[in-house]
């Protein structure tokens, strides 16, 4: 079995497919987009590359990883925006995916149904384990979906939930380590059960 997406024929095969890369945070789904992204542009397929334009976290109009890898992207507002700039597009992908309006979902049917292939990453759970905007609709359209793990900060096990360290209880707070930690479900529960104690 291959873990990611080495399967050359889906890889290079013009035919429309959606891929999720879905996961908590730190566990390698930027990564994962621009790896299978950088090897479409060696291929010379024509890629466009869009992220929320609210996430500004690392830049304004580049997808970067926490390990600083990173490719130039187009930065939106609405996903309705993607249909403007995909007319002869082989490829497009979408980081950041979990701050996207409903409507993503469409879109990327539309393309998909259109020939392109479309990568789309990002969060399946905020941060109190509660599906994240367009995610659980996308993984159900997905023709497939790999899930990435990172690895838990307190016990070194695989890492589905993305912690939040700092007390703010918006579903969209950007942030990084100073914010979030990655957990494994045992000391994700152990954490919120501490966090409730902390504020009674
Ligand atoms: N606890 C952790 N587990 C795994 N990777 C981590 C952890 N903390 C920091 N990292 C770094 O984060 C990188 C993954 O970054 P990135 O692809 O941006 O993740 P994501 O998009 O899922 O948040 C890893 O290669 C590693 O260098
Ligand atoms: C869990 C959670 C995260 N966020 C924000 C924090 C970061 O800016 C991004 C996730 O980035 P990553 O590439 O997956 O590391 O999302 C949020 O707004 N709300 C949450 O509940
Ligand atoms: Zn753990």
């Amino acid at each position: 079995m291959n873990v990611f997406s080495e399967d050359h024929i889906q890889e290079t095969r013009r035919r429309g497919r959606i891929e999720v890369i879905c996961g908590s945070m730190f566990s390698g789904k930027t990564e994962e987009l621009i790896r299978r992204l950088k090897r479409a542009k060696f291929a010379r397929q024509r890629v466009e590359i869009f992220k929320p334009a609210i996430d500004t976290r690392y830049s304004e109009a580049e997808v970067v990883s926490h390990d600083s890898n990173s490719i130039s992207s187009t930065p939106i507002d609405s996903s309705a925006s993607i249909l403007l700039f995909t007319s002869e597009i082989d490829v497009v992908g979408i980081d950041e995916a979990q701050f996207f309006d409903n409507g993503l979902i469409d879109v990327c049917n539309q393309l998909a149904n259109n020939g392109v292939r479309v990568i789309i990453a990002g969060l399946d759970m905020d941060f109190r384990g509660t599906p994240f905007g367009p995610m659980p609709g996308l993984c159900a359209i997905a023709d497939e979906v790999s899930k990435v793990h990172a690895i838990c900060v307190k016990c070194g096990e695989l890492a589905t939930f993305s912690h939040r360290t700092v007390k703010n209880d918006k579903q969209v707070l950007l942030g990084e380590t100073a914010q979030y930690e990655p957990l494994c479900r045992t000391c994700y529960l152990k954490a919120i059960e501490e966090d409730k104690h902390a504020t009674d």
